[in-house]
């Protein structure tokens, strides 16, 4: 019987080794395989993918029931404890939503019990969510408390509009000004919105829906579930919060208080008290909203929210283009990144990222998806990229030399530079106000060395690359200007009056 039973564990351990060794050898594999091979479910592309927007359902921790409780005659019922906190804590080393679960349930307070013993606190439920994440209040109460956890501040440069010092004590209404100089209505908690943002706040606030978890189930599971979805069927508080700053933290749902115990309540409730011997008893129609007992011993419940997060990337570097340019097939050539590059537009529908790294630096390069003439109406991939642009330091704008070459229907580079202005200037005024460069791929095409010549003449003040995203060509020179960039020790910014289209 002993034999078998360790013939049989020794069977098992070989199989997990064998497992482990399989997952071992394909783990290389499927990090580094050519994107032209044929793509399996675990291709990295769709493990970098960022998770950038989903909605999460809270549930605070009811508060325990207070004992009552008599002893030789005297109350010696403790009170309940108190239900944990549902709690978001910003966290540098998380960098999207797709390891956040969707539903946050905090522990119960326990109950009180005699000899005065209180019960014990429920623990709180905390979550970590990325730096520059934005709570929008789907139902539920506004997050009403801000803590921080740490004093390191994230360069005020990473998140224009959100400073640090915007973020008051709670509580505190004050107006501020952001990076760019505009006057913001701070919110009490915490969060600032626009005076717009302020308006459409409270034109869109909602009527409680009924069944909070009924709401969440349909999106569960389901990561990149439909934003459109969300914004049509459901009324919704925009910008309620947002998590700047490594280690702060935000309460979305309260734990309930205890109840009161005998010893606490006597005093109110002295006269009305029934209680005979001197056993603890448990209290009659403890949650009966009729009487004075059950509202004085059982506990609060819970607050349960639910919340649209949604993350505004921070990245060293976007690069911003019309569909097709090329912007993934370079993400792949400058970085280790594999996104998925197609011959058609809108390849690209959430950001993909990459990391440059030199010896002594690495930064994040986002490949945002393609930007259309309408974007800022919403029309292509629309305001969703369009926020991702908002947190970016650096932007290089990828033209396609070759668009409008051998009867092809795309326009010139310079023309695609002043869309890409617009457009971005249209989303939010001031956004291509920051350094950057212009990335001028398909240089192996025939016909596009002209091209570039004519787009040196016709934007200057910028510094322009030529390069063969396909090949890896002038990348090396790429990455070193990029690098000046980011490091601040150059400074160009492209507006449309260095454009010259006629
Ligand atoms: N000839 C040439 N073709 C290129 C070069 N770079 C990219 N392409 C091709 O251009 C097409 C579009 O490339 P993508 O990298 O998917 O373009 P994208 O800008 O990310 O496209 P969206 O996802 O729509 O935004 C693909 O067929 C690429 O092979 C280049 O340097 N030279």
């Amino acid at each position: 019987m002993m034999f078998l039973f360790q013939a049989k564990c020794i069977k098992q351990m070989e199989g997990l080794t064998q497992r482990c060794i399989f997952r071992w050898s394909l783990t290389p594999y499927a990090r580094y395989s050519d994107t032209s091979q044929k793509k399996s479910k675990l291709a990295p592309l769709q493990e970098r993918r960022m998770i950038d927007k989903c909605k999460i359902f809270a549930k605070a921790g009811d508060g325990g029931s207070g004992c009552s409780s008599l002893r030789k005659g005297r109350p010696d019922g403790g009170n309940g404890g108190k239900g944990g906190d549902v709690i978001l804590e910003c966290s540098p080393r998380v960098w999207d939503f797709s390891g956040l679960q969707r539903h946050l349930i905090a522990e119960k307070g326990g109950h009180g019990s005699s000899k005065k013993l209180i019960g014990s606190r429920g623990a709180d439920k905390v979550a970590r969510v990325p730096l520059g994440t934005v709570l929008h209040l789907v139902n539920g109460d506004i997050p009403s408390v801000v803590k921080t956890q740490s004093s390191t501040d994230v360069d005020p440069w990473d998140i224009p509009g959100a400073l640090v010092n915007d973020l008051p004590d709670p509580g505190y209404n004050s107006t501020s000004t952001d990076t760019r100089g505009e006057l913001k209505a701070t919110h009490s908690i915490g969060c600032s919105l626009t005076q717009a943002e302020e308006t459409n706040a409270k034109k869109s606030r909602h009527a409680a829906s009924t069944d909070a978890f009924s709401q969440l189930s349909t999106f569960d599971g389901a990561p990149e579930f439909c934003t459109k979805d969300i914004e049509e069927n459901q009324e919704i508080i925009y910008n309620v919060a947002e998590l700047t700053e490594e280690g702060q933290q935000i309460v979305i749902a309260r734990g309930g208080e205890g109840g009161l115990g005998n010893v606490a309540s006597s005093k109110d409730s002295r006269k009305s008290m029934t209680m005979k011997g001197g056993s603890c008893q448990s209290i009659p129609n403890l949650r009966d909203p009729n009487s004075i007992h059950s509202s004085l011993h059982a506990g609060l419940p819970g607050v349960e929210t639910v919340l649209i997060l949604e993350l505004k990337s921070i990245a060293d570097v976007s690069f911003v283009g019309m569909p097709n340019v090329g912007k993934s097939t370079l993400l792949g050539a400058i970085s280790r990144a594999k996104p998925a590059v197609g011959d058609y537009a809108f390849t690209t529908l959430r950001p993909n990222l990459g990391n440059l790294n030199y010896d002594d630096l690495s930064i994040t390069v986002a490949d945002i998806p393609g930007l259309i003439k309408g974007a800022h109406q919403n029309r292509g991939l629309g305001h969703a990229f369009l926020r991702h642009i908002e947190r970016t330091k650096v932007l290089a704008y990828v033209v396609d030399l070759a668009a409008a070459l051998n009867g092809r229907k795309g326009i010139p580079p310079w023309e695609q530079l002043r869309e890409l202005i617009l457009e971005l200037e249209y989303h939010q005024d001031g956004l291509s106000n920051r350094p950057s460069l212009i990335i001028a791929n398909k240089i192996d095409e025939e016909g596009a060395s002209e091209v570039y010549k004519e787009l040196k003449r016709r934007v200057q003040g910028v510094p322009i690359f030529p390069v063969c995203a396909v090949l890896g060509e002038g990348i090396a020179d790429l990455k070193a200007g990029l690098k000046m960039l980011v490091n601040a020790e150059t400074s160009y910014k492209l507006c449309l009056d260095q454009i010259l289209i006629a």
